[in-house]
């Protein structure tokens, strides 16, 4: 189960496209930047200082026409617009040096790239922030430099979903400036101000967000100066608090963001990063359910959510927009409702089989998830959501994302993974079985939080289907190998007890039973353990549906263990009881048949790891058949010592020919039937990865050049 959000999908390399300015939509631009359109704008000088072409502008003709006169209301109005879209922000301005000494670069950083948008927008037509310190504000309007004082901010925070700062104007006039979600925003404008505008800017937004846009509102208000006064002691008051300081300065930031006056929306593109449809898809594949959990709009995130591929036009649609517990729990009803409908009436059609059904997206906001969470309607959304193949959650805050992910927790034993890439995502992180942080443009914080970081989505499917694969195939294969490899042995020593009347003595040395662990079969487990590969990447890129054998948990479950162990017994049985009846009427002393028996079992237990190597390199031999040399060296040592008890027995008993052949029969017999057995089920009950490795056999012997050429395109090298 993968949580992602939009947010992760996208680039975060924003394009300014469009903006509605007093009720009136402004989209006819024509995309200007990286040096691609220099007369549009794009440059501005001020004081020899230029822009850095870096982020691409949508420039529309006609609004650039009126950011530059400052006579008609309207051109007021944009005036106002662009100073508030420079100024509401926390984008440090950075001026460099070029070659040339009249001439400086200035580019904007911060950690919201919507904010660097909007600045480097508000910067193509004419409204250019120079300079942020903590008290003022330096912004160039059409080439004349202002000054204004910032007399207090109130940041950002994925709960308000809005900011604001408030302005001292030139002029001495003291203004709030709003920037945030539309929710969020229409809930503080005053309605009776301009009821058209807002009208007119409510559809400028959808359009907007259903073109995938990210939309933003804002709003601004002028304040009187015994509010400004009262504001200003309330918040000098809030930001010097010890305790509950951000509650107090949400407080104070509540007071003063109301009754604002609409001042317009913009629209920015955040295209889909690279790889980001196919990777879905590849996820998608495999078996993994695939939910996006987004604070963005829903039309941006339906938008966002076509253009990845994870909905697609044959799903049906669920949503679930409400804001009360009983209607919430109506739109529930309702809708298992129609799960139970569509599944009958699917049934019907495909015979019973199930297959073929419609598939089912959940699309859900966050105003709804307040009254499911944490209540009784949990189950059903639980029960719904489970029946969708895609979930999306959208409007959602942070806890709520994390909320989400526990909700699947608790109630499944499936493996939970949150991927994500900003401050709003790392409760989700933490709360997920496995935590990927992104590391992109918005900050540190998810990858802090994260158990892995990455560069783009699309790694997710190389770290799930290849790097999960092998290490789930080699951690089951190791676990069982182990279990064995100390069972067989015990058994050993357990066999020889029975057969001396419970004497409790042993057979084999004291220092070859210490050894065993530490030098006769550790190393091969280590080196197989880290280095072994059952499929090559271009085969479980290729078919992600292998993943599935960790899914149906086929390497590591009950029924191998049981038959490892049963296997386990019969090797035991063999490396005892060939030199016991080979020997049975001999006068062979007991330390000469304990070093017989402490080789027989090294071989067999590492020619029973060799039989199961799948890809050898050349250090997988050296440590299998030098663990086998390894041990001669040592027994041969330990009974060249005189003071240790069975001095020189292995030279007596290695003269024979007998014991070689006890050798040989040993490990034949012992790992016969397991053989046996292997090539009965590669021949007759092939799982997905036997019949994958016989086609890669295949494919390499008959295009041994090409066979790397498979791979889908948009992942990096082969194997
Ligand atoms: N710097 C900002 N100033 C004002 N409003 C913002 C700012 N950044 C985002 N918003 C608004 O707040 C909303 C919620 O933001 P949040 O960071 O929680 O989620 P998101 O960035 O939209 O999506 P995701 O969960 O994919 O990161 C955004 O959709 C946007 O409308
Ligand atoms: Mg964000």
């Amino acid at each position: 189960m993968y949580s992602p959000k939009t947010g992760t999908l996208t680039e975060n390399k924003m394009e300014f496209q469009c903006a509605s300015i007093g009720g009136v939509d402004y989209s006819n631009g024509n995309a200007g930047g990286e040096g691609e359109d220099e007369n549009v704008g794009y440059l501005v000088q001020e004081e020899g200082i230029f822009l850095k072409p870096k982020m691409r502008v949508k420039i529309d003709p006609e609004l650039f026409k009126l950011s530059k006169s400052k006579h008609t209301d309207e051109g007021r109005h944009v005036h106002d617009f662009f100073v508030a879209l420079a100024a509401c922000n926390t984008i440090v301005p950075l001026t460099t040096e070029t070659s040339d000494p009249s001439v400086k670069l200035i580019e904007y950083q911060g950690e919201s790239p919507d904010e660097q948008a909007l600045v480097y927008a508000a910067a193509s037509y004419g409204f250019m922030l120079i300079e942020r310190t903590s008290g003022h504000i330096d912004i160039s309007i059409q080439g004349e430099r202002h000054r204004f004082n910032v007399l207090g901010m109130h940041e950002f925070d994925s709960d308000r979903k809005r900011m604001s700062v408030i302005l001292g104007s030139p002029n001495q006039k003291v203004k709030v400036l709003v920037k945030g979600a539309d929710t969020s925003m229409f809930s503080i404008i005053d309605k009776s101000l301009n009821s058209n505008m807002i009208k007119s800017t409510e559809a400028h937004l959808h359009a907007y967000s259903s073109r995938g846009l990210r939309t933003l509102v804002i709003g601004s208000r002028g304040l009187s100066s015994a509010e400004f006064e009262q504001w200003h002691s309330s918040y000098e008051l809030a930001s010097t608090a010890l305790i509950g300081r951000a509650m107090l300065l949400r407080k104070v930031a509540n007071n003063i963001e109301n009754h604002l006056g609409i001042l317009g929306a913009s629209g920015i593109e955040d295209k889909l990063q690279q790889g980001v449809p196919e990777a879905i898809e590849s996820l998608r594949t495999a078996g993994i359910k695939v939910w996006v959990l987004t604070g963005d709009k829903q039309e941006t995130a339906i938008s966002i959510g076509y253009s990845s591929k994870l909905l697609t036009s044959n799903m049906t649609r669920i949503v679930i927009n409400n804001n009360s517990i009983d209607t919430c729990r109506k739109s529930l009803e309702d809708a298992l409702l129609l799960c139970k409908k569509l599944k009958i009436s699917s049934d019907a059609k495909h015979g019973g089989s199930g297959a073929g059904g419609s598939q089912l997206a959940l699309i859900i906001d966050g105003t709804s998830l307040v009254h499911v969470l944490d209540t009784d309607l949990e189950i059903q959304l639980f029960e719904l959501a489970s029946k969708c193949t895609v979930v999306l959650c959208c409007r959602v805050a942070p806890l709520q994302k994390a909320g989400i992910v526990a909700l699947i927790k608790n109630r499944t034993d499936d493996m939970t993974l949150a991927i994500g890439d900003g401050a709003n995502d790392v409760s989700m992180i933490q709360m997920a079985d496995v935590g990927i942080g992104i590391s992109g443009q918005e900050g540190r914080q998810a990858v802090m939080a994260s158990d892995f970081a990455m560069g783009q989505f699309r790694f997710l499917v190389p770290l799930l289907l290849v790097h999960g694969h092998w290490n789930y195939q080699r951690m089951s294969y190791m676990i069982l190998y182990n279990f064995y490899r100390n069972a067989v042995f015990v058994l050993i020593l357990f066999w020889y007890v029975l057969f001396t009347g419970f004497s409790l003595t042993t057979a084999i040395t004291d220092w070859s039973s210490m050894l065993y662990s530490i030098i006769y079969t550790a190393v091969p487990t280590i080196v197989v353990g880290i280095l072994d590969k059952d499929l090559s990447r271009t085969t479980l890129l290729k078919y992600p549906q292998l993943y599935g054998a960790g899914q149906r948990r086929e390497s590591y479950n009950g029924k191998l263990f049981w038959i490892t162990m049963l296997d386990t017994v019969w090797q035991s049985i063999a490396v005892f009881f060939v030199p016991l009846l080979a020997y049975w009427k001999s006068d062979v002393d007991t330390s000469s048949m304990g070093d017989l028996w402490t080789l027989a079992i090294v071989i067999v237990v590492n020619v029973h790891l060799a039989m199961d190597v799948i890809r050898w390199y050349w250090i997988t031999h050296a440590a299998i058949w030098g663990s086998i040399a390894a041990t001669f060296i040592c027994v041969l040592i330990i009974d060249t010592l005189p003071f240790l008890p069975g001095y020189w027995a292995f030279f007596t008993i290695a003269k024979t020919k007998l014991f070689w052949a006890c050798l040989v029969g040993i490990t034949v017999g012992a790992l016969l039937p397991r053989f046996i057995i292997e090539i009965f089920v590669q021949s007759y009950k092939p799982n997905d990865i036997q019949i994958a490795r016989e086609a890669e056999k295949v494919e390499i012997s008959r295009e041994p050049h090409d066979s790397q050429m498979e791979m889908n395109p948009f992942f990096g090298s082969t194997r």
